[in-house]
């Protein structure tokens, strides 16, 4: 299994899984991220990491067709078999989901199909989680096809929303629970 991740933000989901491949826990090279985000963290840690690390965004491709077909490239270039979305917050293209149609994996951060599409990234997931009421919260791995966080299910893992809970407790329950559903989901697919 050779590994690419697309990150927007921190890429905290390739950092883990990259960190998995090397110590053992997963077998699978990580080769390299594309970020949409020319100073993200997230390609500042590939650079670091030794991945392939690329800007791949509108602002360089205004074409979405052109961005869609240049994500592709980069990815088939290094040799990429399976994608990783790694707090990705684009909708990807018709390319993208071909070329890696069944083997491009998203992790969300609540029980899909709750409090999940367009709009519902990062911290406003959490903060519905919280207006909502739910008692339980958690995170969904799943395989990214056309409809935003509409794929089938490959992992899911249920996290207790406690009295009292913030923002930040209940991103860090749910965030550390992230890691081993992405190495169960993956090992599914080897
Ligand atoms: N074709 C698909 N693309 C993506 C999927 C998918 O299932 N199919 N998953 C998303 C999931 N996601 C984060 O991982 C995500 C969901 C929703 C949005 C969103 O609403 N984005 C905003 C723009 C946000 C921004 O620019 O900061 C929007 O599109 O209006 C983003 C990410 C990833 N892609
Ligand atoms: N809809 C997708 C989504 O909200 N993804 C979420 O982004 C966080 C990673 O951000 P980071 O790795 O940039 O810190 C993760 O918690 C992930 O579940």
């Amino acid at each position: 299994m050779i590994l690419g991740f697309l990150a927007s933000h921190g890429g905290s989901a390739a950092r883990f899984l990259t960190e998995a491949c090397r110590d053992g826990r997963l077998s699978a090279v990580p080769v390299a991220l594309a970020s949409n985000n020319s100073g993200s963290a997230a390609l500042a840690w590939a650079r670091e990491a030794g991945l392939k690390a690329a800007h791949l965004s509108g602002a360089k491709y205004p074409d979405p067709d052109a961005l869609d077909a240049a994500i592709v490239a980069f990815l088939q270039e290094a040799g990429v078999d399976t994608l990783v979305l790694s707090g990705y917050m684009k909708a990807l293209g018709p390319r993208v989901l071909s070329a890696y149609a069944g083997r491009l994996v998203n992790i969300h951060p609540s029980l899909l199909p709750r409090h999940g599409g367009r709009g519902m990234y990062g911290d406003r997931v959490h903060e519905a989680v919280l207006a909502s009421g739910d008692t339980e919260s958690g995170a969904t791995v799943h395989l990214v096809t056309a409809g935003i966080d509409e794929g089938p299910v490959l992992a899911q893992v249920r996290v207790p929303v406690l009295p009292g809970d913030t923002l930040a407790t209940l991103k860090a329950r749910v965030q550390g629970a992230e890691g081993e559903l992405l190495l169960q989901a993956l090992r599914s697919l080897a």
